[in-house]
């Protein structure tokens, strides 16, 4: 049974975990999973590599079936891959015979077989957001790897979807394209508000970026921590020399070199 979905509980996981082997020698991948996400809110998960961030992002989305426990959206059950959620993936994979507008609009024309008018316009005005405008009409390879991010970025909000899920979607950039478009998805996400889940293996950036910070324990992945982020909004270069900034990015640091020291 699945409780009622709140504000505080836009997305919830119960007791949630997923094993890939189902030798029970082999410990699984996730387990013991229990999360509540608030509606609208920016949650980054960081933790060490094969801990199972992705499988998590996985579940929520509905492209994998959790062994155990249940992920529920706005109190209803996920039950398969859900049109409400956008996912981004490290590489923005666009068709490199398309425009980017119709690489943008390319999941309506899967979709559906077609889009209209006002979907272009849809499309031009979240380019324009993203600062590509003037790329609209461009193809893929004429365009930086962070313009291309952004691309993937745009494409995922064409549908309008509820939540965002950005699996190390910065990790392919070089440091300062990557910490731009952190700003430029703040930007996006204030205009456009979603409940967006972020995994990335860079502390500063999960700081940075989030609300909240969840960090997971090495495999079996669990959630060793839950980070609340205090510091305003928005967040601009500046934060990152704020004393509260250092002092959030060093007890996280702590959480994942020494859990028990922590
Ligand atoms: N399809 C699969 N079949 C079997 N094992 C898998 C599969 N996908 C992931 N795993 C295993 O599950 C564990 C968690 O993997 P997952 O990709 O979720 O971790 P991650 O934290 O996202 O890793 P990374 O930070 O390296 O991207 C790892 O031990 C991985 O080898």
């Amino acid at each position: 049974m699945t409780s009622p979905a709140t504000n505080r509980s836009f997305v919830r996981l119960s007791g949630v975990g997923h094993r890939y082997d189902p030798d029970p020698q082999v410990p699984p991948a996730v387990t013991a999973i229990d999360l509540d996400i608030r509606r609208h809110e920016f949650v980054a998960v960081v933790g060490p590599s094969g801990c199972g961030k992705s499988t998590l992002l996985r579940m929520i989305s509905g492209l994998l079936t959790p062994s155990e426990g249940e992920v529920s959206v706005f109190g209803k059950q996920v039950d398969g891959p859900r049109d409400d959620i956008g996912i981004v993936f490290q590489k923005p994979t666009l068709l490199p015979w398309l425009t980017v507008r119709k690489n943008v609009l390319f999941p309506l024309k899967h979709k559906f077989g077609r889009y209209s008018q006002q979907d272009e316009k849809r499309a031009d005005d979240l380019l324009a957001m993203a600062g590509l405008a003037s790329f609209a009409g461009k193809m893929p390879d004429e365009l930086s790897g962070g313009m291309q991010q952004r691309v993937g970025i745009v494409r995922a909000l064409l549908l309008n979807p509820d939540i965002l899920l950005m699996d190390e979607p910065f990790s392919a950039l070089d440091a300062m394209t990557r910490e731009q478009i952190g700003f430029d998805l703040l930007k996006i996400w204030e205009d456009n508000p979603k409940t967006v889940l972020f995994i990335t293996h860079s502390i500063a950036e999960a700081v940075l970026l989030a609300d909240r910070v969840l960090v997971m324990s090495k495999r079996p992945g669990t959630i060793l921590e839950v980070l609340d982020v205090d510091l305003p909004r928005p967040r601009t270069s500046h934060t990152i020399s704020e004393p509260r900034f250092g002092q959030l990015t060093e007890r996280l640091r702590k959480h994942i070199y020494e859990p028990e020291a922590a």
